[in-house]
């Protein structure tokens, strides 16, 4: 099964939406292309870019990521494409920047769509001739760096509002990925709920939490704006508040927004048996070393342990 290669341990899922995508970036990560990730916050755009890059031939070099959404403006440009000493008020010394930072390696440009005009313009340069212009530096800089960039923003449209330039945009989506949300992959739900779940058990020091039908079938009627990051929370959330139940929590431990999504009569999830199967495929894959198969499924031995008693696989 996809969801525990040893080259991806963390981007879960069996939903066809989502091995589509993976099918796609693994093709991708073979040549030098840029990528443009696109997807709703929280869909795992970061992990894809992790997950292509592990799949490069420069995956021994480094992975830099930057979200340019949390750097101002001014900072920015100086920031990724470095400056001299002097160049300005407050550089004391030379200053690589991160694109230099990612040479040999990968690039993520997280949230590109917050790029000002001024830095999309250096960073086409850049594309294109492979040359960076450090501030303050007579002479441009030649740099091999492979670059993927992430928005959850429609980039077209910022094309459309001129805030986003078009050379840059048709530069970018050589090869578009699109991340699907989380409530166009239900059935992952109770994978990721146990993974997350094992997770911040043992983090806590407290024991794993499950879910009864009534709560699980909550779960996969919510439309979870957040998308995976919203239901890793929700895992930590339950193993903090509740962790010491030992039973599975019904719907009335969930937070309020869950009281209004309503399941579809008879809908439910069987999340022991998607738990179950997932340790025993782990297992299998690892030919039955269990320290093996904790890090496949990204646990603890003592947490796989726990696990293999409660199911009794032991
Ligand atoms: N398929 C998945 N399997 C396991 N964990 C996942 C998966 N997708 C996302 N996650 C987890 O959800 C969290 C959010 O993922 P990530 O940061 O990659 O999302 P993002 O789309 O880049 O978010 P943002 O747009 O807010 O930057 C991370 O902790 C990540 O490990």
């Amino acid at each position: 099964m996809t969801d525990l290669r040893l080259d991806a341990p963390f981007l879960l899922g069996r939903a066809a939406a989502l091995q589509q995508v993976l099918r796609a970036a693994r093709l991708v990560a073979a040549t030098d292309v840029t990528v443009l990730i696109q997807g709703e916050s929280g869909t795992g755009k970061e992990l894809l870019a992790r997950f292509v890059h592990a799949g490069s031939a420069q995956a021994a070099g480094p992975f830099v990521a930057i979200n340019c959404a949390a750097i101002p403006d001014q900072l920015l440009e100086s920031e990724l494409f470095g400056y001299r000493r002097g160049a300005f008020t407050g550089a004391t010394q030379d200053y690589a920047g991160r694109i230099r930072a990612a040479a040999g390696g990968t690039l993520f440009l997280d949230e590109i769509g917050e790029l000002s005009l001024m830095a999309q313009a250096k960073l086409l340069r850049f594309l294109e001739s492979g040359e960076i212009h450090p501030v303050g530096e007579a002479r441009p800089v030649t740099v091999r760096t492979r670059l993927i960039a992430a928005t959850h923003r429609n980039l077209l449209q910022l094309v459309r509002e001129q805030r986003f330039r078009a050379d840059l945009y048709y530069r970018l989506q050589v090869v578009p990925l699109e991340m699907p949300p989380l409530r166009e992959r239900l059935e992952d739900i109770p994978l990721l709920f146990a993974h997350y779940a094992a997770e911040a058990a043992a983090r806590y020091g407290r024991p794993c939490v499950s879910l009864d039908r009534r709560a699980l079938a909550r779960l996969t009627a919510y439309a979870w704006p957040g998308n995976v990051r919203e239901l890793k929370n929700l895992c930590e959330r339950l193993t903090v508040l509740h962790g010491e139940a030992g039973v599975p929590l019904g719907p009335e431990c969930l937070p309020a927004e869950f009281a209004e999504a309503v399941p579809a009569a008879g809908e439910s999830l069987g999340l022991f048996a998607a738990e179950r199967r997932l340790i025993e495929e782990a297992l299998q894959q690892a030919r039955g070393n269990r320290s093996q198969a904790a890090r496949l499924l990204g646990i603890s031995r003592d947490t796989l342990l726990y696990r293999l008693k409660k199911y009794a696989l032991a």
